[in-house]
């Protein structure tokens, strides 16, 4: 059986006791290392584990999925997801392969970035749809995401921008040579989303949102070091917020009072956030 087992937001603790029991009794474990990750090393996992973790990059999951799923109509194999094996990231595909291949899957739920950005104090429901952003280079700044960004903000609703995560990456010239000599990992933060938000509006201009536009930064969500800042997309822009994961939400035009006390407790600058609040954001817009 091929089990997808959420491993949550933070550390090996976050795991439930049911995915636990699993990971120990099954035959193989492979850990999903390359649409996000988790806030502790691999090691530490195989350490409250007790047992080895198979590190199963995108190349093996999209290409090699049938050594993954080697033997799975007689074996318990494990797939391990950071957050919920279904959030944002779905990985319908290999549930998909492993059915072609006769084999039963099951799936054990945790924590999601998609509810644990609940700790901004921004209520789930007021959310509309939730778009990714990428790094932009000199010759590619994709910008599909902002007409997505302009029908939450149609409706008043907040935008969930989910930020770019490259590891094993290749520079144009190795890949030329045939080199498998692998980049740096890079994740994007809260500060490079906000001044590509800024970017786009610039190229675009139809003024879906703009400088004064409130956001919140979420990095590490979930962590003991999670931090939270509220400001104008110009605050953010500047702003440090250490490291990875982060997260950035655009506020909804339709903000309730508690949600700006909330978010307003954690404001970069108090006097700007007033400012910019008082100018186009409330409960009965
Ligand atoms: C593809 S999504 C996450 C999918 C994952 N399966 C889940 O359910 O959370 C990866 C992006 O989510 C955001 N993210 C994930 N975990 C986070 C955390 N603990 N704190 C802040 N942002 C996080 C980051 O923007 C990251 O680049």
């Amino acid at each position: 059986m091929l089990h997808l087992v959420g491993l949550g937001l933070a550390d090996e603790t976050d795991i439930t006791v049911r995915g636990l029991e699993i990971v120990k009794r099954a035959e193989r474990v492979y850990l999903e290392a390359y649409t996000s990750i988790l806030l502790v090393d691999k090691e530490k996992l195989e350490a409250f584990y007790g047992r080895p973790v198979i590190e199963a990059d995108r190349e093996l999951v999209e290409t090699g999925s049938d050594d993954i799923l080697a033997d799975g109509d007689k074996v318990d194999i494990v797939f391990l997801v950071v957050g919920d094996p279904f959030g944002a990231t779905t990985h319908t595909d290999l549930v998909l392969r492993a059915r072609e291949l006769g084999i039963e899957t099951k799936v054990v739920p945790n924590a999601s970035i998609m509810s644990g950005i609940g700790c901004t104090g921004l209520q789930l429901y007021n959310f509309g749809q939730t778009v990714s952003m990428v790094f932009f280079t000199e010759t590619w700044k994709p910008s599909s995401y902002y007409d997505r960004v302009r029908e939450n903000v149609q409706t008043g609703l907040h935008t969930l921008v989910l930020l770019d995560i490259k590891v094993k990456e290749q520079s144009l010239e190795n890949m030329a040579r045939g080199r498998r000599i692998f980049e740096p990992p890079r994740y994007m933060t809260v500060a490079q989303c906000a001044a590509q938000m800024l970017e786009t509006e610039e190229e675009r201009q139809e003024g879906v949102y703009g400088p004064d536009s409130l956001a919140v930064g979420a990095a590490r969500v979930g962590a003991a070091n999670q931090q939270l800042v509220s400001g104008t997309l110009k605050e953010l822009s500047t702003v440090e917020m250490g490291a990875p994961l982060h997260s950035l939400v655009l506020l909804g035009r339709r903000t309730h009072d508690l949600e700006r006390d909330y978010i307003r407790e954690y404001a970069v600058n108090k006097e700007t956030f007033d400012a910019s609040y008082a100018k186009g954001y409330g409960a009965s817009l």
